[in-house]
């Protein structure tokens, strides 16, 4: 069975999984599937007598789970999703149909009967193809089920009851899970173990194959019958390609292999077996993708999406629109993508924010990211267009500016600001307490921005006073990020400039994601300065993101790409850091992390001078 050709096309597609349980969401995301969440509101109150056989009843109850959904997301939206998948399961014992238990007696009434004997379960399960035309909703069901067998050991009552009261039984069919405490309960399973848990992922692939790449005639025919396959070969799918079920989508399927793995006569398979195709590179083609998610991003924050929701959300999508002043369409699609990006939920009563997005992603707030989400949106993303002439000739060909350039403008240098106190406030804890700094009275953070980092030092350590030392045109702005107005008394903001002003006295001082900004004839510049004002006994603590193979090349490669377009500096490795810190009359430096992108490096300024 070769899945990841399915995958690909259902990639595109809007499909929804129509059921509340989290299981069958892992489950079916763990084979690669994107998918939306919209519970089913149909009421599971079939006449089970009316239904010849047990999975018959499954069937037709994930049918109508399926068929609720569709027909609730077209009537809601006038667009109806393009597959929607339905699955009930049923435990069956004696001809008997055991659901979820209503109460504790009925799951004790359920488990005893299960004791020590083998008892069956099914999945009924539907695959719903929808289309709209002229307003009306046109379903194609395909439908199968799954058995398996599952032996309960003798068990006490002790056990039971311990069981029925860990609480688990309520919301299982048959009273138990077997993914959880309830695998102490079984002795043996026949069948599909997922199939128990709650979706027969193996059936629904060979099912979503015989949909989605029905094989070509002659290659079901060049399969070599004697010879063992690795893997299923199109054996399975040929039963689709003659009429099986009459699924909608088999009719409709696209033919053929995405061309990864060519099965004609001049292809590789030349001894007649069917090859595997390559892996499905799914990973590919997220990253490709990656710049529409970023801009999805940014755009729902910059209509302010976020606060909409987070004010008066849950909300439909026509008051969404209304609320941002855009259109309908656009504005559900919009909607639609952040959910599928995990930053906003959809429920039948509209769009509501996630966790993440209110806490990040709304503009207000102390962890709020919205201002460096702005910057990457206006900023960065301008920048990182002149990315290739950059790597083409060096930086000094990228057009970028380096943020704290002094012409930027007032706005620029607002939302530059904003950016780094969101970001800042983020880290500020973890840098602050990366180390003991408890020995340090005065500390002055060079380039210390709004002072987010300052305030949190003067918070952790209550005896030190701390000097913000930042460009005038900075300083001149830092109120704004304090509204409440008052500085705490051991706060001072210095406006200076730290390549040419004398710096202000300090214990300890900090260099918090300057050095990277640097060429390193300026970094030396710098180090010697605050190398000269620091005491013996003093203190630099540098904080950076290093350039480190043990660090996941994401949090810390697209920054070495950001010095480069932005014309100036370089990030450095931490050993570089280390030497740097060395060469300037540093000792004893130590290194620590502050959460999982940021390095702390502490060194000691040495009694002789470098
Ligand atoms: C990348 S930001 C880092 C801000 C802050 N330290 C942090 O970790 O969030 C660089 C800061 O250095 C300041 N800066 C740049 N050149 C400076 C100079 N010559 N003198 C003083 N501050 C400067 C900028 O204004 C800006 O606030």
């Amino acid at each position: 069975m070769v899945l990841s050709p399915v995958i690909g096309k259902l990639l595109h597609k809007r499909v929804v999984l129509a059921s509340a349980s989290p299981r069958r969401r892992e489950i079916l995301s763990q084979a690669g599937l994107r998918f939306e969440v919209v519970p089913s509101r149909f009421k599971e109150k079939l006449d089970k007598a009316a239904f010849a056989t047990p999975y018959a009843y499954a069937i037709e109850t994930a049918k109508q789970k399926a068929l609720e959904v569709a027909s609730r997301m077209h009537q809601k939206d006038l667009r109806a999703p393009d597959v929607v998948i339905g699955a009930d399961t049923i435990v069956t014992i004696g001809g008997l149909i055991l659901e979820k238990p209503a109460d504790k007696q009925d799951a004790y009434r359920m488990l005893s009967r299960l004791n020590g004997k083998e008892h069956s379960v099914f999945t009924g399960v539907a695959i719903i193809h929808c289309c709209s035309e002229d307003g009306q909703l046109d379903t194609d069901v395909c439908e199968f089920h799954e058995e398996t067998t599952v032996k309960f050991s003798e068990l006490s009552e002790d056990l039971l009851w311990e069981y029925i009261d860990s609480g688990e039984p309520m919301d299982k069919a048959g009273g138990y899970g077997i993914q959880a405490l309830g695998g102490m309960l079984v002795e043996y399973v026949r069948g599909d173990f997922l199939n128990v848990v709650g979706f027969p992922l193996n059936h629904f692939c060979k099912k979503l194959v015989e949909l989605y790449c029905p094989p070509h005639r002659e290659d079901v025919q060049r399969v070599k019958h004697d010879s063992i396959p690795a893997v299923d070969t199109f054996e399975i799918a040929s039963e689709a390609a003659q009429g099986d079920e009459g699924c909608g989508p088999s009719r409709a399927g696209v033919h053929g292999h995405t061309g990864q793995a060519p099965a004609g006569p001049q292809g590789p398979d030349t001894n007649g077996l069917v090859e595997n195709p390559p892996p499905f590179p799914s990973d590919l083609l997220d990253l490709i993708d990656g710049f529409k998610a970023s801009k999805a991003l940014f755009t729902a924050c910059k209509l302010k999406v976020f606060d909409v929701l987070k004010e008066e959300g849950p909300l439909k999508a026509v008051d969404v629109a209304r609320k941002l002043n855009a259109s309908v369409c656009g504005t559900g699609r919009l909607l639609d993508v952040c959910v599928a990006l995990g930053l906003l939920e959809k429920t039948d009563t509209g769009y509501g924010n996630t966790q993440l997005a209110s806490r990040h992603l709304a503009s207000e707030g102390a962890c709020s990211l919205h201002g460096f989400v702005a910057y990457n949106d206006e900023h960065a993303w301008t920048v990182f267009t002149d990315l290739e002439s950059a790597v083409r000739q060096g930086p000094r060909a990228a057009a970028g500016r380096p943020a704290e350039d002094p012409s930027q403008s007032r706005d620029q240098r607002l939302r530059f600001m904003r950016a780094m106190h969101g970001l800042t406030q983020l880290t500020a804890r973890q840098v602050a307490t990366a180390f003991d700094l408890s020995r340090f009275a005065s500390a002055c953070d060079l380039g210390g921005c709004t002072g987010a980092l300052a305030r949190e030092l003067a918070r952790e350590y209550p005896r030190l006073k701390v000097t913000v030392f930042d460009l005038p045109e900075v300083i001149e702005h830092v109120s704004s990020f304090h509204p409440e107005g008052r500085q705490p008394e051991r706060l001072r903001f210095v406006p200076g400039d730290f390549f040419k002003d004398d710096l202000p006295d300090a214990q300890l001082y900090i260099l918090s994601r300057i050095l990277h900004d640097w060429a390193d004839d300026r970094v030396h510049e710098l180090l010697s300065r605050v190398s000269r004002s620091c005491k013996p006994g003093g203190g630099l603590l540098v904080v950076e993101t290093a350039l480190d193979e043990r660090r996941a090349a994401r949090a810390s490669l697209p920054a070495a790409l950001n010095a480069l377009v932005r014309a100036q500096g370089r990030e450095r490795s931490l050993a570089e850091y280390r030497s740097l810190l060395g060469q300037h009359g540093f000792r004893d430096v130590q290194v620590a992390q502050a959460g999982d992108r940021l390095d702390v490096v502490l060194g000691t300024r040495a009694s002789s001078a470098p």
